[in-house]
């Protein structure tokens, strides 16, 4: 069941307005469902099982309300070694290729390479999603070529590196520069300004004290032009603040959606797709702060 595959948002190269465009501008925040497909996402699997399982759940996010479906191959935590190319490739495509037929929720690939962004496009991804905003050679061009929204994320060095020892003259301003510089490299690009998302990177090389400044300063980010899309889902600066474990992040995790969408994020990437709509429609009936 769900959308056939020719009715589904597909890339549109050089057309004016993206069916992914056109839900972006939207009013209301939009719930972005988290499918990791890595080893330490789904355990114990070879890759027929993690397929399986990564299918499985990204059905489960679209009949949550998942407004769009995030599917990345490369774990970023902190001090994770990348996949090869090929990896990546093997562990993505399937699956994007598999919702792209089962279920009616555009999908990003959430990748840096774009090698992956451009097999993820054409095997039905509406929308890239690079934690190194569009840095790796040719990524801006393949953006460019293939038409579809981005989210430009920032990350101070690598998840290899990232939360060795993170310092900011001031995290807000350096990090609204950095999404600026890259959104001027976009635009320079030939890449849309209405297809452009950008993101603070919660946890990408930040200490507790810069997520939480990020945080209570999201409207600096906001006065960019463009939609914030956040990414605090069950990360361990809840846990800093609450000293849960991962499991036990729920409420925290739905206390930052409060509060990123009170200050203004209109993308929310989380794990809890139903819970993260429950407290949505409750912000929504009072409106705005
Ligand atoms: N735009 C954006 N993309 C992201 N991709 C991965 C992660 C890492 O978080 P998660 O996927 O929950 O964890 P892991 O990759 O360790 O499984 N966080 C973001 C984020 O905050 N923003």
């Amino acid at each position: 069941t769900g959308t056939a595959l020719a009715d589904r948002p597909r890339a549109a190269t050089g057309t004016s307005t993206h069916p992914l465009g056109r839900v972006l501008a939207g009013r209301r925040p939009l719930v972005c469902g988290v499918l990791n497909v890595t080893p330490d996402s789904f355990s114990d699997g070879g890759r027929f099982h993690s397929f399986d399982r990564a299918v499985e759940r990204g059905r489960t996010l679209a009949a949550e309300g998942a407004d769009l479906i995030d599917i990345g191959g490369e774990s970023t935590r902190p001090g994770s070694r990348p996949p090869t190319p090929a990896e990546e490739l093997d562990r993505v495509v399937p699956v994007v290729e598999a919702l792209s037929r089962q279920v009616p929720v555009p999908l990003s690939v959430d990748t840096s390479r774009p090698e992956v962004m451009r097999a993820a496009v054409a095997a039905g991804a509406s929308m890239v999603n690079d934690v190194r905003a569009l840095r790796s050679p040719g990524a801006l061009e393949a953006v460019a070529e293939l038409g579809v929204p981005v989210c430009l994320m920032h990350m101070q060095r690598s998840p290899e590196t990232m939360q060795a020892d993170p310092r900011y003259r001031d995290v807000v301003v350096d990090v609204r520069t950095f999404l600026a510089e890259r959104m001027r490299a976009c635009l320079d690009a030939g890449i849309r300004q209405e297809h452009l998302v950008v993101d603070p990177g919660f946890g990408f090389g930040k200490t507790l004290t810069h997520n939480v400044a990020l945080l209570a300063s999201l409207d600096a980010f906001t006065g960019l032009g463009v939609p914030v899309m956040v990414g605090l889902s069950r990360k361990s600066v809840l846990g800093q603040l609450t000293g849960r474990t991962v499991e036990d992040r729920l409420p925290g995790s739905l206390a930052a959606a409060v509060v990123a969408v009170q200050r203004g994020a209109t993308l929310l990437r989380v794990h809890d797709v139903a819970a993260t709509r429950d407290v949505l429609a409750v912000l929504d009936a009072v409106g705005p702060v």
